[in-house]
C-alpha cells in the first residue's frame, strides 16, 4: 500500500513550518480565517511560503471567503492550492479554479452516507474532496478534533481524489489509513499542544505513524 500523503494545516510559524518539513509533509496548510486560533494574515503567510518554497506545497484554507480575500492570499503566500471548507458549491468551486488556475480541494463534513455521496457533484469541479467531521453549530467548521466514522469512507472510490482529516493524531491515524486507505491525510489540533500552538514533536510522530502504517 503506498504511503498516504500528508498535510499538516494550521501552519501558523517558522518552526512549524519547519517542523512539517523535516516530518516530510507534502502540503503545509495555512489558514485565512479570522475566528481561527490558526489564522495568518497575508503578509505572514507571505514569508512563510517565501521559506515554504521548493520544499513542501502551500495550500490556503478559506471559508466562504470573497474573491478579493482570496486573490490576495494566492499573490502573497503564491498558492498551489486552495482548501475550501465553508459551503462553497460545486460551481463557485469551478469558478475559484478557472479564476486562480491553481488546484481546488473541498472539505466536505461527513456524518452520513449521504454526506459522502454529495462528493460525486464536485467531480469536473475540484481537484480533490477532503472528506472531515461536521462540528457542531456555532463553533469553527474544522479544527475542532473531531471524527466521524471512517467506515463512510473505506476505500472510497468517487470520481475524484480524496483525503481524509478530522480528529486525526499521532495515535489514530495509522488506524485511519488501515481502515479507509486514504492516499492522504490532513490534521491541524491532532499536532498541538494547545489550540493554534504547533508541536514538533508531535508533527514527527504524526507522519512516523503515517509511514508505518503502509507497512502492513
Ligand atoms: O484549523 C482551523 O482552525 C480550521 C478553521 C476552519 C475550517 C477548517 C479548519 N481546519 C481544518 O479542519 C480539518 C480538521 O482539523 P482537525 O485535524 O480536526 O483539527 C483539517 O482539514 C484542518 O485543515
Amino acid at each position: 500500500m503506498p504511503t498516504a500523503a500528508i498535510k499538516i494545516c494550521g501552519i501558523s510559524t517558522g518552526d512549524a513550518l519547519e517542523a512539517a518539513i523535516r516530518a516530510r509533509a507534502a502540503h503545509a496548510g495555512f489558514v485565512f480565517f479570522p475566528k481561527s486560533p490558526r489564522n495568518v494574515t497575508p503578509g505572514e503567510a507571505a514569508a512563510l511560503a517565501e521559506r515554504a518554497q521548493g520544499r513542501i506545497g502551500r495550500v490556503g484554507l478559506f471559508v466562504d471567503a470573497d474573491d478579493a480575500a482570496i486573490s490576495e492570499a494566492v499573490a502573497g503566500a503564491r498558492l498551489d492550492a486552495l482548501q475550501l471548507h465553508g459551503s462553497e458549491s460545486p460551481e463557485r468551486a469551478a469558478q475559484l479554479r478557472a479564476r486562480f488556475g491553481i488546484a481546488v480541494w473541498k472539505a466536505l463534513s461527513v456524518a452520513t452516507a449521504e454526506d459522502t455521496a454529495r462528493a460525486a457533484s464536485y467531480a469536473g469541479a475540484v481537484d480533490l474532496v477532503l472528506f472531515d467531521a461536521k462540528t457542531p453549530k456555532g463553533t469553527l467548521p474544522g479544527g475542532m478534533g473531531l471524527s466521524f466514522d471512517w467506515n463512510l469512507v473505506a476505500n472510497w472510490k468517487g470520481p475524484i481524489a480524496w483525503g481524509l482529516a478530522g480528529g486525526l493524531t499521532p495515535d489514530n491515524v495509522a488506524e485511519a489509513i488501515r481502515l479507509t486507505r486514504t492516499p492522504l491525510v490532513d490534521t491541524s489540533s491532532g499536532v498541538e499542544s494547545a489550540p493554534g500552538v504547533k508541536d514538533g514533536g508531535r508533527i514527527q510522530a504524526f507522519a512516523e505513524a503515517v509511514r508505518g502504517a503502509s507497512d502492513f
